[in-house]
């Protein structure tokens, strides 16, 4: 039987530990047990029972105050993250092996983790070996995505993590319960972009020409792949967290043995939607 993952990535304070509990919390009362591993070595604050934390291989604040390394928070993190890529066997005796697991893994926002660093990568790999199935969660502060070149770094963001990650990506944005009822209709264009007339709105403000040709060209990579959207995350709103948890099942096929082993009522609804039906609901609603 496979084993399921979410890695919860992001930029800091996007919302990472938040959307860890408030999940487990949504999924306990829909009676699906899921657990949450620590995977921050500079965490200070969580409010999910862990079932794992990598605290208790390494800490951010030793790593500091070791005379022999003398590094900064942010290199304190490299480097902690390095030495956990070298130590998985620690992790996989936390999380034993029991099958059917759904385990949300909430990671530390140093954004170097998804660019150029191969941690994240090596242990999306080692998951993958322990038969789990592995999607990533990209989460960003919807209070920043406002304005079109916020966007637009945002969705770079995004893209990068898809592109070092390799595995499947569910965009999201969070927050959404801050946001007045104007800003949320303002939102709903960044949530499935038109990257051509985003550039166009803002094309003026850029002065150089080389700059605005490198946008434009920018824009419309993302578009015309259809490489980035995002979905709403809501704490406050049951409904559209089932939304973004559907698009999450299937990305990792999540059920889909259950299926086979007890065959569907004829009138049953299905258990995963699509990934366009769910968003079409989402839009029109
Ligand atoms: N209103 C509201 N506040 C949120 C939501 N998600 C997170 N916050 C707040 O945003 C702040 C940062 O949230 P965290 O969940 O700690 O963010 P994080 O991504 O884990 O942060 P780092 O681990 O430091 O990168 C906290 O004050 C949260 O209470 C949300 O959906 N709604
Ligand atoms: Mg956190």
């Amino acid at each position: 039987m496979p084993r399921y993952a979410q890695l919860v990535i992001g930029p800091a304070g996007s919302g990472k530990s938040t959307y860890c509990s408030t999940v487990v919390q949504h999924l306990g009362s829909l009676n699906r047990s899921a657990q949450v591993v620590n995977l921050d070595p500079a965490a200070e604050h969580f409010d999910y029972p862990v079932m794992a934390d990598i605290r208790e291989l390494i800490q951010v604040d030793d790593v500091m105050e070791d005379p022999s390394l003398r590094f900064g928070p942010n290199g304190g993190l490299v480097f902690c993250m390095e030495y956990f890529a070298n130590n998985f066997d620690w992790l996989g005796e936390s999380l034993g092996h029991v099958e059917d697991d759904y385990i949300l893994f909430d990671c530390p926002g140093q954004i170097e983790l998804y660019t150029h660093l191969p941690v994240m990568k090596q242990l999306v790999e080692q998951l993958q070996q322990w038969e789990f199935r592995v999607c990533a969660v990209f989460l960003v502060d919807s209070q920043f995505m406002v304005e079109s070149f916020k966007f637009i770094s945002g969705v770079m963001a995004a893209l990068s993590a898809m592109v070092i990650l390799e595995i499947p990506q569910i965009n999201i944005m969070t927050k959404m319960d801050l946001l007045s009822p104007k800003a949320k209709k303002e939102i709903e264009k960044y949530l499935d972009p038109d990257m051509y007339s985003m550039m166009e709105d803002n094309s003026d403000n850029i002065r150089s020409t080389k700059l605005k040709k490198l946008t434009k060209a920018i824009c419309g990579l993302i578009d015309d792949y259809s490489m980035v959207r995002f979905l709403p995350f809501d704490r406050t709103d049951e409904e559209g967290m089932n939304i973004v948890l559907q698009n999450i099942d299937f990305s990792i096929q999540y059920g889909e043995d259950l299926e086979f082993k007890e065959p569907k009522e004829m009138d049953e609804e299905p258990a995963n939607l699509n990934y366009d039906e769910a968003f079409q609901d989402k839009g029109d609603s």
